[in-house]
């Protein structure tokens, strides 16, 4: 197919602008959309680059998005910063000619070598060069919106860049193609809102989750700082758990004690309390609280920060090449990766007890653990299902396939007694695959003399299947949002429910007229009557 000529920057050394002038030479890495090759560009000199190339049906982002983002990344200039020589269609693929980093990815290093983290003297100078990069980034008005350490490359004299803008947004640009924007009386940057969800869930910032509140600069300040938890444990919070999972733990804010702790395994690793308060003030859940990529480079994490030789020495020296990585892991992968996404839970179908299965109402940042830490149901509500239950309750638990919710009798609305918040019974939905219902009695709770209360279990059964409907719902316009098709099934139940409710609607206005109609017919016969008399 014919190449078309794309943007380049005028001022910097024309790169040629078709794929025959380029020699692949290895394969080095593949991303979500994307694979990268090591490649010669003949007709200078053979000089080594990167090449990304990005199958378009693929991406989210549509052509025009990425053309005007690479564009405007163009005119961008900073040493920590990794601008591409050029780009230009090939078929399907856009082809991203860039320099050759020959270290590859802080992940694809810590991967292979380092797989419980590197040290923090090392951590702090991976970070303050990629906070430099943000910092430019934020002051031209700029959010990378995928920091992660996949996208921190290194370079074999230790010189850090930040890498792939592929999901970057301009917040001065009105309508950068990638999403929608929160209206903002203010033309300020730091007001700006963007809305529309972008990043890898790991590493994404709670309002970007939640995006219809809209989120600013501050979400790079998150993900920044889930990347220093990922380069100190050698893996991001929840990646134990398919993206999709972690993604939707977040959002229903749910996550499972057993969930949590398979991530949670290296408590004796200690760290500095500068590095502890300067991840802390990241991963702040208030945007508005986390510091500026500005005022964290002033944090005493990085006063007495080494320099790229130090990296040299302590990172790349002995390490193999970025393509012998990349073989390795697609080898390990080959023989049966961790990171499946259908991986099965070992615990979700086992007897776990009631604790594990206990429901945590979301998740705060542990300074001392170093790490994200479950955070429960509010202690009245606790104790409120303590006492409940130690009152001859008949606790009864509802199971789905590997789920466990307990339901409580004496509930005032028939709900789960552990729901985090009012009306969260849908919530609690998110995790659970639609399978066999089981209903059993707690061990500990038969105070109650084992009755089996029909009643209760029934009315629990009707939430729950309202709760499921909507979760369905939900669902169907997450894979709207992300651009999925919904099946036809899908629209049908959603216009049945639409129907449905419509249908109530209009019983509830009858029931209501008829109500009227009764007490002006008894007001009429009672004026009547009174007449009469
Ligand atoms: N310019 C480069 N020089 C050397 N290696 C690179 C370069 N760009 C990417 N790589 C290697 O290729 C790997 C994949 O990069 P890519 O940007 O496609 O994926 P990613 O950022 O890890 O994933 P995602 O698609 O989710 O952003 C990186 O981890 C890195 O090791």
């Amino acid at each position: 197919m014919a190449h078309e000529q794309e943007e380049c920057s005028k001022k910097k050394i024309q790169y040629p602008l078709d794929s025959n002038s380029y020699k692949i030479l290895d394969e080095i890495g593949v991303g979500v959309s994307a694979i990268v090759y090591k490649a010669a560009c003949v007709p200078m000199n053979s000089t080594v680059v990167a090449v990304k190339a990005i199958d378009l049906d693929q991406s989210r982002a549509d052509l025009d998005s990425i053309r005007r983002e690479s564009k405007t990344m163009s005119l961008l200039s900073h040493p920590n910063i990794l601008n591409a020589h050029c780009s230009f269609t090939v078929d399907c693929r856009l082809w991203v000619v860039m320099p050759f980093m020959s270290g590859g990815s802080l992940q694809s290093i810590i991967s292979s070598s380092f797989p419980d983290g590197l040290s923090e003297p090392c951590i702090a100078v991976v970070l303050k060069e990629t906070l430099n990069a943000l910092s430019y980034l934020h002051k031209q008005g700029h959010l990378h919106r995928d920091i992660k350490s996949g996208n921190i490359l290194i370079d074999s004299n230790g010189s850090i860049k930040l890498a792939d803008f592929g999901v970057s947004a301009s917040i001065y640009e009105p309508n950068t193609g990638q999403g929608g924007w929160a209206s903002s009386s203010s033309s300020s940057a730091s007001r700006m809102m963007l809305t529309d969800v972008a990043g890898t869930p790991y590493w994404m910032a709670p309002e970007v989750i939640h995006s219809h509140t809209g989120y600013s600069l501050k979400a790079d300040i998150w993900s920044f700082g889930i990347t220093a938890l990922e380069l100190a444990h050698g893996r991001p919070p929840l990646s134990h758990l398919p993206p999709s999972k972690s993604l939707l733990m977040k959002i229903t804010k749910r996550l499972r004690l057993s969930d949590y702790e398979k991530s949670h395994n290296q408590k004796d690793k200690k760290f500095s309390k500068a590095f502890k308060d300067m991840v802390g003030s990241c991963l702040d859940h208030d945007p508005s609280k986390r510091p500026s990529a500005e005022k964290l480079l002033k944090h005493s994490f990085f006063r007495n920060c080494k320099g790229s030789d130090f990296l040299v020495k302590n990172v790349l020296s002995g390490l193999p090449t970025v393509e012998d990585r990349f073989r390795e892991t697609r080898i390990v992968n080959k023989n049966g990766s961790v990171d499946d996404e259908t991986e099965e839970d070992p615990e979700s179908d086992s007897a776990t007890t009631i604790v594990k299965q206990r429901r945590i109402s979301g998740w705060n940042f542990n300074e001392d653990g170093f790490e994200l830490d479950p955070v429960f149901p509010t202690e009245s509500r606790e104790k409120q299902s303590e006492s409940d239950n130690s009152d001859d309750n008949v606790v009864k638990q509802v199971r789905f396939g590997g789920e466990t919710i307990i339901q409580d009798q004496k509930s005032d609305n028939s709900s789960y007694s552990n729901s985090g918040s009012p009306g969260a019974a849908g919530d609690d939905q998110a995790e659970i695959e639609a399978g066999n219902i089981e209903i059993i009695e707690s061990e500990s709770n038969v105070g109650g003399g084992g009755d089996f209360d029909r009643e209760t279990v029934v009315g629990g059964l009707v939430i729950l299947r309202r709760s499921l409907d909507e979760q369905r719902q939900q669902v169907c316009d997450m894979i709207a949002m992300f651009g999925g098709e919904v099946t036809r099934e899908d629209q049908l139940v959603q216009l049945i429910e639409k129907l449905k409710m419509e249908l109530e609607n209009e019983r509830k206005k009858n029931f209501e007229l008829e109500m009227e109609l009764e007490f002006l017919k008894l007001q009429i016969s009672g004026a009547y009557n009174s007449t009469d008399n």
